[in-house]
């Protein structure tokens, strides 16, 4: 509040520290929470700025990031027998916070597991508690050990909770009492769910070219907006390629454009495959432009999310002066 009415520093006069992380393609700069108290007095700006696809952080082979992950580790729990507890915000390139983030869950452990070595780690996140192992030595969950030698890629698998198509969950406008199943919304054919945030899913043909058969960028933002949408939808496009197995494209709310992977997407398609009976099992494949993820999407347990998180590299992040780039 201060900084308004003294003499401010100029943008980049101060510092914060922050790894980059990705899951298959969804990627994120992750910044510890004390380092951030005090020094970033507006996360949105913060990233806003850091975000920028074209003038954002530069590091790796991308400009930007699909957002920003404050983690708040529970110091208390660091260094015991059991799961070390962290807080997790995901502060996305618009400035809002979404409640849940199946990829920045999957980069948020492996931070938690860097900075404390414990192999499994209870985030806390808006849309509740989600349970993280961490694993290392076999990334793609068939046993062996093909990446052992890749300190910087481990497996995480995110304990994603129970989907849900009640109107009320995802949520859908308020004169809804019945869950949206195949309906047309905005010249698409959804069904809803909330996979910790909400997901408008689309399945798509084969025949009709597939999740590439659609111009996403143009067909999404109507149904992202749909009043039936009150907080708005994540849109995601699938088309079943076998038995277990989708392709998928995610337009994500909060960036406001496709993403690489996105990982409550993944389990939003599980859900709503199971829910319309193209799947049979439920361990299932879904692919993302950025890569496989594994999900499992039993009837009566949490859904879980399964996935590499890679380590792109360490940078120090100047602060922009409050509401620079940002709303407020
Ligand atoms: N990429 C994330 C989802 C972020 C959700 C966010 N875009 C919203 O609902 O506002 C994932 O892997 O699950």
């Amino acid at each position: 509040m201060s900084e308004s009415t003294e003499p401010t520093e100029s943008a980049g006069s101060r510092t914060v520290p922050a790894v980059k992380y990705h899951g298959t393609g969804n990627d994120f700069l992750v910044v510890d929470a004390a380092d951030a108290d005090g020094r970033v007095p507006d996360r949105g700006a913060f990233a806003v700025h850091h975000c920028d696809r074209e003038t954002g952080v530069e590091g790796a082979d991308r400009t930007g990031a699909d957002g920003v992950l404050f983690m708040d580790i529970d110091e208390n729990t660091v260094g015991g027998d059991g799961p070390v507890t962290a807080t997790m915000t995901l502060v996305q390139p618009d400035a809002s916070i979404a409640e849940m983030c199946g990829n920045g869950a999957r980069c948020a452990a492996a931070w938690v597991r860097e900075r404390t070595g414990a192999d499994v780690v209870d985030l806390e996140t808006p849309a509740g508690v989600r349970r993280a192992e961490v694993r290392t030595g076999d990334v793609d969950g068939t046993g062996g050990d093909d990446r052992a030698s890749d300190a910087d890629e481990v497996t995480v698998e995110v304990e994603m909770g129970r989907p849900s198509f009640a109107p009320a969950d995802v949520p859908l406008a308020a004169d809804r009492d019945e869950p949206l199943v195949e309906e047309p919304v905005e010249g698409l054919t959804v069904t809803a769910v909330d996979t910790g945030v909400p997901h408008a899913v689309a399945f798509v043909d084969g025949d009709a070219g597939g999740v590439d058969g659609l111009d996403l960028e143009s067909v999404a933002p109507p149904v992202r907006h749909a009043d039936v949408f009150p907080e708005g939808a994540n849109v995601t496009l699938a088309t079943r390629t076998g038995e277990g197995t989708f392709d998928q494209r995610t337009y994500e709310r909060g960036v406001e454009g496709e993403t690489r992977a996105c990982g409550t997407g993944a389990v939003a398609v599980g859900a709503s495959a199971r829910r319309l009976g193209l799947a049979d099992r439920t361990d299932l494949a879904v692919s993302p432009p950025g890569g496989t993820l594994r999900i499992t999407v039993p009837e009566d347990a949490s859904a879980t999310l399964t996935g590499p998180a890679e380590r792109e590299f360490e940078i120090d992040l100047a602060v922009p002066e409050s509401g620079t780039g940002g709303d407020e």
